[in-house]
């Protein structure tokens, strides 16, 4: 029952109203548990009468009481629910367009794991927290003042249990609050790592069982299940002092304020109907704050997910978002990286430094050197990942930061075999280029990329369903999915990053060369990390240590010497291999 942390408030913005309708429908539930009260109030006072002609009538009353609350009570749950899932679609939407101008850059240092559960549970915490914990609050803060002032028409004696007991339950728990939210905190942060690791270990389960560190990993989990254990026993722990502080002062008041009212009676100060009113408000007196304890569990989950969700809210992205110009270039544009320099956060030397080159437009560029010579780098630099220290990169003529990121990033379609296959069917993974694309679209596509009759000769042809992460296929033929993908998005400019390739080399040369060819006359860089994929290509960058080594065609590099002939020479790009 801590005070509304500030993010949750925010959440609230876009569901006002809905929320509002479900506060005043929780109201109308406790109108009809008052009106209740009263009515039995009144029949119970007859009754001790002996006069029984009003009670057919009141009982009827009290009846149709009951009814109009079952009524409002589903009312109002439906609009709870609606605003709570407007709330979490807005906010989903918010944090998902926010990881999308993070980019990948930002899960370099956040853990996907982690980011999931903030996304996925601690937005369905904020949903309780919002829809049923804040309309309960507002309950809580208005109707037990409206019975006191009641109560103190009726039987103002009753009020020396009532206002402390209630006083108590609420603020009370109070003393706690730092320590609840503490724990919360702590409680999240575990159940964050935990959600994290979980990830890790079911993605990364061929590379631990390879390595033997199955049982290993299976024993962290272990250690960080018993750690969300401890933390969930010591977050209950004080949340059990605050309700059973509530709970003594919720039947402390009660017993008190029956005493007072019975005393009262028996002197003869008050009727027998104001003794039974005021015996059963005391007792919808502290509903609210019953029922407010009740939901404070339900919401719980949303209170400790506060910081997470204002943390990725927040996040600074690595650049800057200021461009403006389009990308819709006429014509393939030229691409050209002058004197670009980056170093790494926290790293002493640069990545890359003074690299100046062209890849001339609709033609095809490939960049080669050895491993950790700055090649998926440039490519960061290019897509805006990150902004280089020195120099610029230009499309066009203009620099990458003139455009907008989002149209940048459409301009320029990577492809690669770790290209993000989805657990969808193939034209559902096509579509996501261009989710308008007819069924010949994405023929046309596929057949430009070599896939198509791969695909037309799965039992379930374009319908096939592909596994987690694009299983069912094999590399090469992911790699021309990834393309038939980049092709119906129609960028100008298109990256080939031949990052892992599984493939052997001569099928890796075959693919990279009816790739180029189905380009047609976009702008293509291929990043190759073995050569016999781009002996061929016209126009070859040599980079080596972060720097340009040489620029030229295959013959020409060769016959120069140099890191390419050494490479060459050695058959791989490796440099303990070019060494060996
Ligand atoms: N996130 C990072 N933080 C710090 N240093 C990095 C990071 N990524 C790469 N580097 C460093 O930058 C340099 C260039 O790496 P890069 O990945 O660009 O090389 P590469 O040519 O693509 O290598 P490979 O062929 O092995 O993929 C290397 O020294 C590498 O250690």
């Amino acid at each position: 029952m801590t005070v509304v942390h500030p993010e949750l408030r925010r959440a609230t913005r876009g569901a006002r109203r809905p929320l509002l309708a479900a506060t005043l429908l929780q109201g109308a539930v406790t109108l009809t548990h008052l009106a209740q009260a009263v009515l039995l109030a009144l029949a119970l006072a007859d009754l001790a009468r002996g006069r029984t002609e009003r009670l057919p009538w009141l009982l009827a009353a009290v009846l149709v009481v009951v009814a109009a609350r079952a009524a409002a009570t589903t009312r109002q749950r439906r609009t709870a629910t609606r605003a709570g899932a407007e709330v979490r679609v807005a906010l989903r939407d918010e944090l998902l367009a926010r990881l999308g101008s993070l980019g990948p850059a930002y899960l370099t240092t956040a853990r996907a794991g982690a980011v999931r559960t903030t996304l996925v549970d601690g937005v369905e915490g904020v949903d309780a927290y919002v829809s049923r914990y804040l309309p309960q609050l507002l309950i809580t803060l208005t109707v037990p003042p409206l019975l006191l002032a009641v109560t103190a028409a009726v039987e103002p004696t009753a009020l020396f249990g009532l206002v402390p007991a209630l006083l108590l339950a609420l603020l009370g728990p109070r003393a706690w609050d730092r320590l609840l939210a503490a724990r919360g905190r702590e409680h999240w942060d575990t159940y964050e790592r935990l959600g994290a690791d979980y990830l890790e270990a079911l993605q990364g389960m061929p590379a631990l069982r390879a390595a033997g560190a199955v049982g290993r990993t299976r024993a962290r989990l272990e250690e960080r299940s018993a750690a969300l254990h401890r933390s969930t026993v010591a977050q209950l722990r004080v949340s059990l002092v605050t309700t059973g502080i509530t709970d003594l002062a919720i039947q402390g008041g009660t017993a008190a304020a029956a005493l007072l009212a019975c005393w009262s009676a028996v002197g003869g100060a008050t009727t027998a109907t104001g003794t039974y009113l005021v015996l059963l408000l005391a007792s919808e007196c502290f509903r609210p704050v019953r029922d407010l304890a009740r939901e404070w569990h339900a919401g719980y989950l949303g209170a400790s997910a506060a910081d997470g969700i204002a943390a990725l809210r927040t996040a600074a992205p690595a650049v800057r978002d200021t461009g403006t110009a389009p990308a819709d270039w006429p014509k393939a544009p030229e691409l050209r990286f002058d004197n670009v320099g980056f170093t790494y956060d926290g790293a002493s030397a640069p990545a890359v430094d003074g690299v100046t080159f062209t890849a001339p437009a609709g033609r095809t560029t490939a960049l080669v050197g050895p491993s950790g010579a700055g090649k998926s780098t440039l490519l960061a630099l290019l897509l805006r990942h990150h902004d280089p220290g020195d120099g610029r990169i230009t499309l066009d003529g203009l620099p990458t930061t003139a455009y907008t990121l989002d149209a940048l990033r459409k301009g320029v379609a990577v492809v690669s075999q770790t290209t993000y296959l989805f657990h969808a069917t193939i034209a559902d993974n096509l579509r996501a280029a261009r989710p308008d694309a007819t069924d010949d679209d994405l023929a046309a596509a596929a057949r430009a990329a070599g896939v198509h009759d791969e695909i037309t000769a799965l039992p379930d042809g374009y319908a096939t369903v592909l596994g987690e992460r694009g299983a069912t296929l094999s590399g090469g033929q992911r790699q021309r999915l990834a393309l038939a993908r980049a092709l119906l998005a129609d960028a100008r400019v298109l990256v080939l990053d031949e990052a892992t390739s599984s493939v052997d080399e001569r099928r890796e040369a075959h693919i990279v060369r009816a790739l180029t060819e189905a380009a047609g006359d976009r702008t293509v860089l291929v990043i190759a990390h073995r050569l016999a994929a781009v002996r061929h290509a016209d126009h070859i960058v040599v980079l080596d240590a972060g720097r340009v080594d040489a620029t030229g065609d295959h013959t020409h590099l060769v016959e120069a010497g140099g890191v390419y002939a050494r490479l060459v020479a050695a058959g791989r790009t490796h440099p303990e291999d070019v060494a060996a």
